[in-house]
């Protein structure tokens, strides 16, 4: 998907939402687990019910791979049926990845061309040849985790290297990266006030940001902070969306969350 045809989405829908498909079978509601593939079943229910709210779904891959072989054709049949369903929405597979370059290839087939998604996850750690070659795939994205929504994100990368923070360090090298155009980058909600100095580095770019909801972060701060000319911002929830219910109204309840972040979304939109 290109860049241009998200902006027309997002200005379509008044929604810059990411609904997180974060599916653990130890939250999803009891009478899912008679199903053949109580995954895709909870994930299906899940979009049929949302997709009208949000832009973009972001399975993360670590609650299919803790499936094994199940879990990935559950990842499959999700991704297929947003691809076939649903064309308009962009699919992020969150995945962390990043390795030396022949890797990095493998990897970039595999969420690409096998599985079909538009944007993947990617660590920043092992430098340029370790993204490159995700960046080869035209009209595909590559988020680069930039700064954190965790604790753990003070460890390293607001550090000085070169007489500034990691993550800035992160952003300005990684502008020079071939095909950098299909750079996206993650901030985490709860480092809002950091977006400031982000948007003095990268003005235009996508920003997928996780954190609002059960990690506290603020939408509002996000929007004050974050928000581009062509509003850059992807606003990821996954637990306090999907599962607001483990009764047998879960869809809807799901639904009755986004739409209230859509509404929030829409008046921020507004205020531009
Ligand atoms: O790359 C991510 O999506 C990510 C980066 C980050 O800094 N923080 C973060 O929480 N995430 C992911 O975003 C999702 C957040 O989920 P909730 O806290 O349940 O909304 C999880 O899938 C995390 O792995």
């Amino acid at each position: 998907m290109t860049t241009q045809f998200l902006v027309e989405q997002i200005q379509k829908k008044e929604s810059f939402l990411c609904i997180g498909l974060d599916t653990d079978l130890d939250k999803i509601p009891k009478h899912l687990l008679d199903q053949d593939d109580p995954i895709f079943a909870f994930n299906k229910a899940i979009i049929d019910a949302t997709h009208h709210l949000c832009v973009a779904y972001k399975p993360n891959t670590a609650f299919y791979e803790a499936y094994g072989i199940k879990g990935w054709q559950a990842l499959e049949k999700t991704i297929d049926y947003l691809n076939s369903n649903y064309p308009e929405i962009f699919t992020i597979a969150d995945a962390k990845r990043g390795d030396i370059g022949n890797t990095s290839t493998r990897y970039a087939k595999a969420f690409f061309e096998d599985l079909g998604f538009d944007s993947v996850t990617i660590a920043p750690y092992m430098g340029r040849d370790s993204v490159e070659p995700f960046l080869a795939f035209k009209d595909k994205h590559t988020i680069l985790l930039a700064l954190t929504s965790n604790m753990g994100a003070f460890d390293f990368q607001t550090k000085m290297v070169n007489g500034r923070e990691l993550y800035k360090e992160v952003l300005e090298v990684s502008k020079s990266y071939e095909n950098s155009e299909n750079l996206m980058y993650v901030v985490g909600a709860t480092k809002a006030t950091f977006l400031t100095e982000i948007r003095k580095i990268i003005p235009e770019s996508f920003l997928l940001v996780p954190g609002v909801g059960a990690q506290g972060g603020s939408l509002s701060e996000v929007c004050k902070y974050g928000m581009s000319k062509n509003v850059g911002l992807l606003v990821n929830s996954s637990r306090g969306i999907i599962y607001a219910s483990d009764q047998l109204d879960f869809a809807q309840a799901s639904a009755e969350k986004a739409k209230e972040m859509q509404l929030e979304m829409s008046m921020e939109l507004k205020k531009r």
